[in-house]
């Protein structure tokens, strides 16, 4: 069987209500993404207060938009998907919906398991929440998304999570919480670092004496099949890389300055640093 029909197999088999709070830029990709995958659309709850016309038309193919917690009922699965800032206010709205054998999955930045417990269940009871940190490139099923699950998710439970987030891309487990800021910093923001290069470059180009038109084109096309290249082939990056560099030529002239001090290494630890830190932020 292919991974991605069993992929597909595997979020056919999540039962029960799947709620997603928070459907925009990040929660509405993931929504993409189930639905894409086959999941029933009217076992899909979405509470939104603002809706955008897309998730507003996804009604017409069953999905249930803001309905009232009596209709609702206790959700098996609530995604939460809304921005950490805006937790403490919506973790109360949220709350009626959760009951104690409903399993909580945050994509929350920063959100540790500990604060979503203690806002969404029952402190004797405590409660079921997987922390995941997938990324944007999950709109076109190419995500990766990091996962950890707190003591009491069950097996079962923890498959329910996988297949949604799989329905995106790929997934790793980790054991330790601690690992998320980091994970956060790496492969959630990564894809801005990423565009930031593409923008760049072909500011780059232009100050090189190229037309804005072609120098974005070219920048683009290349972050992207350079992308793509990296996707399909087994070689590492590094190889990649030397690939490209003839000794003596004009990548090796370009490289002399990104891997020079102050370079990208000094400049991507200092950015992976500084959203690390703000990940820890978020948490307090
Ligand atoms: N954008 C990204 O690349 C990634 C975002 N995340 C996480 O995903 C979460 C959402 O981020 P984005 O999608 O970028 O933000 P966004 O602003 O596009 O989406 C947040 C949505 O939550 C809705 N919302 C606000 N209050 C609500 C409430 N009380 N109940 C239900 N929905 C409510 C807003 O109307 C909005 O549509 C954040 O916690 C972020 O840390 C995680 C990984 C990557
Ligand atoms: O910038 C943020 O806080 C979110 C988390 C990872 C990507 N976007």
């Amino acid at each position: 069987m292919s991974s991605s029909v069993a992929t597909a197999q595997a979020l056919r088999n999540v039962h029960g209500t799947i709620a997603l709070a928070g459907a925009g830029k990040m929660g509405g990709a993931m929504l993409t993404g189930w639905l894409a995958q086959g999941l029933d659309a009217k076992r899909v709850v979405v509470i939104e207060p603002h809706p955008s016309t897309e998730i507003g038309a996804l009604a017409a193919q069953g999905i249930r938009l803001n309905p009232s917690v009596k209709d609702a009922g206790e959700v098996d699965t609530l995604v939460v998907a809304v921005k950490p800032q805006s937790f403490r206010e919506a973790g109360a709205s949220l709350k009626p919906f959760v009951g104690s054998s409903t399993l909580v999955v945050s994509i929350m930045a920063g959100m540790t398991i500990t604060s979503l417990e203690a806002v969404l269940f029952e402190k004797v009871s405590g409660g079921s929440v997987v922390r995941a940190m997938p990324n944007t490139p999950a709109a076109i099923g190419r995500g990766i998304t990091v996962a950890v699950a707190a003591k009491k998710v069950s097996a079962a439970q923890r498959a329910v999570a996988d297949a949604l987030l799989r329905a995106t891309g790929s997934v790793e487990w980790v054991d330790k919480e601690s690992l998320m800021d980091a994970v956060t910093a790496v492969s959630g923001s990564g894809p801005a670092y990423v565009f930031l290069l593409a923008e760049e470059l072909a500011r780059a180009g232009v100050a090189a004496g190229l037309p804005v038109e072609l120098a974005t084109k070219l920048a683009r096309e290349t972050v992207a099949g350079s992308g793509e290249l990296l996707h399909r082939s087994e070689l590492t990056s590094t190889t990649l890389r030397q690939n490209v560099t003839s000794p003596g030529g004009t990548t090796a002239a370009a490289l002399e300055v990104l891997m020079g001090p102050n370079g990208m290494q000094t400049l991507l630890t200092r950015a992976v640093a500084a959203a690390t830190q703000r990940s820890k932020d978020l948490a307090k």
